[in-house]
């Protein structure tokens, strides 16, 4: 596990979930390893930073943390207590301490009802509040997004796109979350409403001292809102440090092939030599060993056999023998595709 100042709030251990694909007669005729022993702890109030490419299993681990997946295998603890396990089924109450964003939390608004409706209704399922202790939370809650009270009978079309946000965010926060996955939260918005709902999380945050998972595409989103990032490739993290270091000197040839990928991000300069070479594997016919072997400029042979484990204890850790090996010899250059580096 990473070494942190106090204790953390949420311990990943080992975290798997693999999904059955089904052929003729419903028979399981293959296994999609959608996440893999994944591990990593996080104290309270801090941010991590999740990126990968389309299909690295981000969702997935959001997922599988939150309980709409149950593992295949390994275990997830809050506060010390385990909320997931394969043959654990999730509390309600449990669910309410953890919360799962998606990209537009403004469409979990009931048409129908108003705002003030639709944020009672948390309450109703988890607590057994007085409409009068209900109407305390869901105001005061309101008043942290910036929604005006006369808002509260309104109805979903009858705000803006981002005061639905704002409400779509407030119908998760009268629940107390400790811990919110946001999902992509900033897709598909310009910049400057990008900006304010980035600023209203931070604040968000601040207020309610929570801790967030932040998943995205957008590096440059991720760089600015989190201190920590973990990378993902094909169902595995393989690296995890603090942001800036990870972007300054990344370690892992499949962090440097995302980075060169996105040269608006600045941080070292990535020569043409990361560029990822060829196509994903298949999903469902992984490569043994490392699973990025089949792009990695630094490959040899002898990564199919690799048991790649990352280093848990590292602050910044890295599932890759050879980048070690590589720095070590070229001070951090990239070397050419193809360039064999012996092992030893
Ligand atoms: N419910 C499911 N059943 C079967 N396979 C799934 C399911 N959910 C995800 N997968 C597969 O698991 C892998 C990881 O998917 P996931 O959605 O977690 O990736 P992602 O990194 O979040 O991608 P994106 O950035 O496109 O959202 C993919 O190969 C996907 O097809």
């Amino acid at each position: 596990m990473l070494e942190q100042s106090s204790s953390p709030l949420l311990e990943v251990s080992h975290l798997a979930r693999h999904f059955p694909v089904r052929g003729f007669l419903n028979r399981r005729v293959a296994t999609l390893r959608a996440l893999d022993d994944v591990s990593f702890t996080m104290t309270e109030g801090e941010v991590l930073g999740i990126v990968g490419e389309t299909g690295s299993g981000k969702s997935t681990l959001g997922k599988t943390l939150m309980g709409i997946h149950r593992p295949t295998g390994g275990e997830v603890r809050l506060g010390g207590e385990q909320i997931a396990s394969p043959s654990q089924k999730r509390a309600a109450l449990v669910r309410a301490r953890l919360q799962y964003v998606y990209q537009d939390p403004g469409a979990s608004l009931d048409p129908r009802w108003t705002l003030r409706r639709s944020l009672h209704e948390p309450l109703v399922i988890h607590t057994n509040w007085s409409h009068a202790q209900r109407e305390a939370k869901v105001r005061e809650i309101a008043a942290a997004v910036d929604l005006p009270p006369t808002h509260l009978d309104l109805y979903p079309h009858e705000i803006s796109g981002g005061q639905l946000r704002r409400a779509g965010l407030a119908r998760i926060l009268v629940l107390n979350p400790q811990l919110i996955i946001l999902d992509e939260p900033t897709a598909g918005l310009d910049v400057s409403v990008q900006a304010a709902i980035l600023a209203l999380l931070r604040e968000l945050k601040r207020e309610f001292n929570l801790t967030y998972i932040l998943i995205s595409h957008d590096l440059a989103v991720v760089r600015s809102f989190s201190a920590r990032v973990a990378v993902m490739y094909l169902g595995r993290i393989v690296e995890i440090g603090p942001t800036a270091e990870v972007f300054a000197a990344p370690r892992h040839p499949y962090t440097r092939s995302l980075l060169a990928a996105a040269p608006r991000i600045g941080g070292p300069r990535v020569t043409e030599s990361f560029l990822l070479l060829g196509e994903p594997p298949d999903p469902l016919q992984l490569p043994w060993g490392c699973r990025f072997r089949t792009r990695c400029c630094l490959a040899m042979p002898e990564c199919a056999g690799l048991a790649v484990q990352l280093e848990y204890e590292a602050r910044h850790g890295v599932a890759c023998p050879r980048w070690r090996q590589w720095d070590i010899r070229n001070q951090g250059t990239p070397p050419s595709p193809g360039t064999s580096v012996p092992f030893g």
